[in-house]
This record gives structure tokens, sequence and C-alpha cells, in this order.
């Protein structure tokens, strides 16, 4: 049920207004000036306030610009006599939802104050998702190659210069290349990922550059290629290893040349996309071993950012727990859990094998399954002979 806070110095007004929110289902709660409702506005938490303009003490202008200070997500509307529309509206350009007339119309009442809910609402909404979103961009980590690989991304990132990322599943390679895209000048264009490994070698150029109608059985309709998406944007080729030989040829040919052509087609088309690829593979071995091409290799590698196993860095563990254990818990909604110093430690010290998506993991599952804090016991229990716990 929503509560809604009617400040008004005349009491039939509060009485009127108060009814008819009462009988709509809302609670209420009157104050008789703008001093007293600022301070139950501080007090408990309102969903809405409805708040006369001419009153003694502080009057309704007032109490908006110090409401607005303290918590500017309460919408508040303005109630307004004959004389003062013109305050009432000066009311809304200082932040004020809206205002209604007196003597309050019933119907534009209610609207007016269902939709600032609404409105709260969806802002409280989208304010929870960016924060959700902005939470898995976050790089934590205070240790050496992670400062450094901070240091090299802001340079790194301003530039058009080629990326290559390596490192082992699970590090972080896709977040350094999310961060040199939101921090480069193509951030308002699109990131594109591309898994190379999950893509059948025989689709593989059909989903870099597209495909013409017809080019080939299963190709029953035009379809615009990864490159072409990535227009004016990143292009992350991730798992760059994986991608065949003939395929790299294409991928050459178009950084070389900044121009593509969809498979079954003649048109070249140019594309304006910066490559940042990855892998976990040794890239030289595998042109040693004839896998890779060289002269690709030189195009990507122009920047290489090496991301390092966690266990080569394990003064991040804590920060990682921390941050992860803020992440979860706020997920299932509840208290942030605490966790033990030796427990920290145990963590710490565990073979990770440079996986921060199995810290996550870990994380997540010692959250459910401990009580309020989380224990040495508990690590021992749920984590640390993982291999041979794998089904608890
Ligand atoms: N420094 C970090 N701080 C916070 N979260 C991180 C950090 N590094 C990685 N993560 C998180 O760990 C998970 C794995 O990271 P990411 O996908 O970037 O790794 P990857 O090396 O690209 O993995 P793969 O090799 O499997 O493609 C992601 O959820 C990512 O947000």
């Amino acid at each position: 049920m929503a509560n809604i806070l009617i400040i008004d110095d005349e009491k039939s007004i509060r009485k009127t207004l108060g009814e008819i929110l009462t009988y709509e289902g809302y609670k209420i709660d009157e104050a008789a000036d703008g001093a007293e409702g600022f301070k139950m506005f501080t007090a408990k938490q309102y969903d809405a306030v409805l708040c006369d303009i001419k009153m003694p003490k502080m009057d309704g202008l007032e109490f908006l610009e110090k409401a607005k200070e303290t918590n500017p997500d309460i919408p508040i509307v303005m109630v307004s006599g004959h004389g003062n529309i013109d305050t009432a509206v000066d009311a809304v350009k200082k932040g004020a939802y809206d205002y209604i007339s007196k003597p309050p119309d019933l119907n534009r009442l209610l609207i007016t104050l269902r939709n600032a809910m609404d409105k709260t609402n969806l802002v409280a909404e989208t304010k929870r998702l960016r924060r959700k979103v902005n939470k898995t961009q976050e790089m934590i980590g205070a240790s050496g190659p992670i400062l450094k690989i901070k240091e090299t991304i802001e340079k790194v990132a301003p530039t058009d210069a080629r990326v290559l990322v390596t490192g082992e599943n699970g590090v972080g390679k896709e977040l350094v290349a999310r961060w040199i895209h939101e921090r480069s000048s193509r951030a308002s264009g699109p990131l594109v990922e591309v898994n190379c490994a999950a893509i059948p070698g025989e689709l593989i150029e059909s989903e870099l550059f597209g495909h013409e109608k017809g080019s080939f059985t299963s190709a029953v309709k035009q379809r615009i290629g990864k490159f072409e998406q990535a227009n004016g944007g990143t292009l992350f080729l991730d798992e760059i290893g994986d991608m065949s030989l003939s395929a790299q040829a294409k991928v050459l040919r178009a950084l070389q040349e900044g121009r593509i052509t969809r498979v079954g087609g003649d048109k070249e088309i140019n594309v304006d996309v910066r490559v940042i690829a990855a892998t976990n593979k040794d890239l030289l071995k595998e042109v040693e071993d004839k896998n890779f091409r060289l002269d690709l290799y030189h195009r990507l590698s122009v920047i290489l950012i090496h991301v390092p196993s966690l266990n080569d860095r394990r003064d991040d563990v804590p920060l990682l727990v921390d941050h992860f254990l803020d992440g979860v818990c706020q997920e299932y909604g509840i208290t942030k859990k605490a966790i033990d110093p030796a427990a920290l430690k145990a963590l710490e010290d565990h073979d990770w094998s440079g996986n921060i998506r199995e810290l996550r993991n870990v994380v997540e599952r010692l959250v459910i399954l401990s009580g309020k804090t989380i224990t040495a016991d508990n690590v021992e229990d749920y984590v640390v002979p993982n291999r041979k716990k794998a089904s608890i």
C-alpha cells in the first residue's frame, strides 16, 4: 500500500484529500505546514507528497527545495490555489512532478498521483538495472598486473589500435575488451562479439561477413554479418585461435582493406571497425604449427595485453570475494554476509587455475549454503575439496 504525505495548512483540504485517498486504498499522513511536513518526510519513506504552496513557517517551494535535496526520487505534487498558479508552474520547473488546482478535481488528482508513482518506480527500476549492468563492467583488482592492464587500457582505448588479449579461460579477457570499447571514441557505437570457437567452421565466414540469399543451401535470406553490424564500433573476436585458415584469410583482407564482401556476393562494402581479439592459446605456437597465419597475428597484435591467471595475482582474491559477495547478496535480496579472515585466507590460497568465473560461482555457493558469516569450515566443506565434493 502506497504512503502519501499531505501537507496543507487548511484542515478542510487535508480532510477532503485524505478521505479520497484513503478510500482509494492509500495510507495517509498529514502535516499542517512545510516544517512539520519536512520532519515527517525525513523520518519515513513516502511514495508521493501532496504539498500546498502558501503555508506558514515553511512554504511549499521551500519544502520542495529541501525535500529534493534530501530525496530527489520522491514525487511531489503541488496543490495550488487560484492566486498562485504561476508559483505552481515555477515549482514544476524546480522539480515538482506536477500541480493540481484547488478545489482538487478527483480524477485529475488520482491520475496525477498514479502517474507520479509509476514514473518513480520506472526510475528506480532503471537505476537498479543500470547498477546491475555496470556491476558486470567493474574491473576489480589492485595487484600490480591489474593496475598495469588498466593503465594500458587508458592509453590504448582512445586510439584505433588493434589489441590482442591473451590469458587462460575466465581470467577477464572479455572484460578488458569491453573496457577498451567503453573508453574509446567508438563507445556510442556497437560492441559486437563473436565467439569463433562456438561457430562451426563452415558457418564462420557467413557469420563474420554475412551472405546473400541463395549463396548456399541454408542461405534462405540475405544476412548481415558481424563486421557490418560492428560498423562504427568494435568487433570482439573471442577465441580467435580457433578460427579456420580460410576465415583467417578473409579477416586479414578485411583488416588490410577495410572492406568486406558478403558470402555469395560481389559487392565490396566499406566497414569502419576496430578489432579486438582474444585467445587462450599461444598464438605464436599455433603459427609454428601452421594453424594460424603469421601476417594475421601481426595485424591483430599491435598492442598485446596479457591477463594473468588469478593464481599469479592472489592479492586480488579478497577484493574479488568482497565484490562478488556484494553482488550475490544484492541479487538474492539479503543482507551482505560476513566472511571470517580464515575463510578468506583459504579462498586466497585455493588453486583457481586463473578462473574468476569459478570464483564467483564459489562465492554464490557459499552465500547459499553458509550462515550469516562464512567460515573456514564452510570453505572446507563446499570449496576446497571441490574435486572430491563436486556433487554436494
Ligand atoms: N577483474 C575483474 N573484476 C570483476 N569481475 C571480473 C574480473 N575479471 C573477470 N571478471 C568476471 O569474471 C567472468 C569471466 O570474465 P571474462 O568473460 O571477461 O573472461 P574471459 O577470459 O573472456 O573468459 P573466456 O576465456 O571463457 O572467454 C565475467 O563474469 C567477468 O565479469
